[in-house]
């Protein structure tokens, strides 16, 4: 049995101030982490305010990036041991945005996993294609290229840790969501591609998420798609009534 993750990504928006806010209002409000496990991925500048916030609390906590050294010379990146010490759970990987406008390739998502898993945080690895590969009938091809140059060289115990997250560039903050069939299409067919590279016990255990303009009208046909084991949420997921509606999915 895979447990579910809600997991909100802010992307760069709201300050430690605001980030404070929110933690007051979903106080109390949050299902036990066994249940559902719920995550808030913040900017850096967050994350101390979210993570002394969370304790004690069900919420688990997520850089929104981090660099694959640990400590050197590379000014403005953020180390993943740094994180670990801070008391971070998981750093997602891999955002089409970071893809897309920091160039963030394949290679660097592989060594960011392995930093992120060799510290002890988990990685949410995200993955996707654009509109243009989905007419032209690539998202499969590309969705396997992606996750299988995610996962190089990480073992099946890595892999059954992580969380991969199927993300449709064309539903990314556009309101256009994936229907609940064409998510689970694809995160079956993420399943499907870990199961080739390790074997059915990884892809049984990987939990696998799905995002793009989820909210709390259509979260619970997705999560009762059999693939589907929860949602990378970007702009529900800032408003602390929205984000607990998500969470208590179930209810
Ligand atoms: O990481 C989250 C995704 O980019 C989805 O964002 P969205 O829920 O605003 O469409």
């Amino acid at each position: 049995m895979r447990t579910p993750i809600m997991a909100g990504n802010w992307k760069m928006n709201k300050n430690p101030e605001e980030t404070q806010a929110f933690l007051d209002g979903v106080k109390g409000k949050l299902p036990e982490a066994s249940k559902v496990e719920t995550v808030i991925a913040a900017p850096a500048i967050d994350l101390t305010t979210l993570v002394a916030g969370a304790q004690g609390t069900p919420l688990k906590t997520a850089a929104e990036n981090c660099y694959f050294e640990n400590e050197g010379a590379f000014t403005g990146e953020t180390s993943p041991k740094a994180l670990k010490e801070m008391g971070l759970d998981y750093v997602v990987i891999g955002h089409s945005e970071r893809r897309g406008y920091f160039h963030e390739t394949d290679e660097d998502i592989n060594k960011k996993a392995k930093a992120i898993l060799a510290n002890g945080l988990l990685p949410i690895i995200c993955c996707g294609e654009s509109l243009e590969q989905r007419e032209a009938g690539q998202t499969n091809d590309w969705i396997a290229y992606q996750v299988a140059g995610a996962l190089v060289g990480l073992s099946a115990d890595d892999v059954k840790k992580s969380v991969i997250a199927y993300e449709p560039i064309w539903a990314i903050g556009t309101g256009k969501t994936a229907s609940a069939d064409q998510a689970q299409a694809v995160v079956a067919h993420v399943r499907a591609t870990v199961k080739k590279l390790y074997d059915a016990e990884t892809a049984d255990a990987v939990r696998i998420l799905y995002g793009g303009s989820v909210k709390p009208a259509n979260v619970k046909e997705l999560m009762a798609k059999e693939d589907i084991d929860g949602g990378l949420v970007g702009g529900a997921s800032m408003d602390p009534e929205s984000f607990i509606a998500l969470a208590n999915y179930q209810d």
